[in-house]
């Protein structure tokens, strides 16, 4: 099954528009697991046992292995996932972007070493850049258009000018680009932050119901109904809402993953309430 296969099932099976963010901070960890040498792959483990009933997706966000020399761990993790959980697509969230030919170690990083079904990347490099993540129909390739960060504006809101002498913000332009042009093999999706309602208003407008990942909920202080509200395809999907910290240190005892999956809980039914 492709990437967008199973997202499309997983949002159905799992009544869920919930993406768990896969961010490992060991200071965070109970203190159970502190001493244990692997407590990075048996931490994330647990999260993933205890919530993969009530979400579309998970997103490992590489830097936060790497950072520890836990990319073994996070192998072990997709495989985990894939072995126990079939059917819960994984985002490797890299935000990757190079020249062609270093994208193509990008891109047997994402899907070859580490299984993932889809991964972020900076489109920032243009069109050859994507490429050979495009060509990968059966993989997921989810491009960042309006980031949940303060200074996503910085760049992100800058006009820049079409063919006929109009502007519109570079977002836009991003936006309009992979829906129209990179989506020839219909994998790509799109990140727009939950912290801009606006904009991803403006983003869901543009792009029909191309899938759209959102981060910025809970620890950013995105609002939940605002994001169903402007985000929402036309079925009442096309979201991937994601969140890290709130949901996995939602607890810090014994009973971390019991604590976990009732942020989870919460969490889908308040986007529920509001598809
Ligand atoms: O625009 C973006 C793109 C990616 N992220 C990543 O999502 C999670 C958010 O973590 P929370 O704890 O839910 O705030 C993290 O891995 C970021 O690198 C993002 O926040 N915004």
């Amino acid at each position: 099954m492709s990437f967008m296969q199973s997202l499309q099932a997983a949002w159905q099976r799992n009544n869920s528009l919930v993406c768990v963010g896969l961010d490992p901070e060991p200071s965070k960890f109970p203190e159970h697991l502190r001493g244990n040498p692997d407590a990075v792959f048996e931490f994330c483990r647990a999260i993933v046992d205890a919530t993969a009933d009530l979400v579309c997706t998970y997103k490992p966000q590489i830097a936060h292995f790497a950072a520890l020399r836990a990319e073994d761990a996070l192998e072990r993790l997709i495989a985990h996932i894939h072995d126990k959980h079939p059917g819960v697509p994984v985002i490797l969230d890299a935000k990757r972007g190079d020249i062609g030919s270093t994208a193509q170690h990008y891109v047997s990083e994402a899907f070859d070493r580490y299984q993932a079904d889809a991964v972020t990347l900076n489109p920032y490099l243009g069109r050859d850049s994507v490429q050979p993540f495009l060509d990968r129909a059966d993989k997921g390739v989810i491009l960042l258009c309006h980031t949940s960060n303060p200074g996503a504006a910085d760049l992100q809101d800058l006009l820049v000018s079409d063919k006929n002498g109009g502007g519109k913000p570079l977002y836009q332009h991003v936006a309009q680009i992979v829906a129209r042009d990179w989506n020839a093999n219909g994998n790509c999706a799109l990140v727009t932050g939950a912290t801009w309602p606006e904009q991803l208003a403006e983003v869901r407008a543009l792009v029909g119901d191309v899938p759209l990942l959102v981060p910025g909920i809970g620890a950013q202080g995105g609002d939940v109904e605002a994001v169903v509200r402007h985000g929402r395809s036309s079925n009442g999907s096309g979201l991937l809402i994601s969140s890290s910290r709130a949901i996995l240190y939602a607890g810090n005892g014994e009973d971390f993953a019991q604590a976990a999956r009732a942020a989870t809980l919460e969490l889908r039914e308040t986007i529920n309430r509001h598809r």
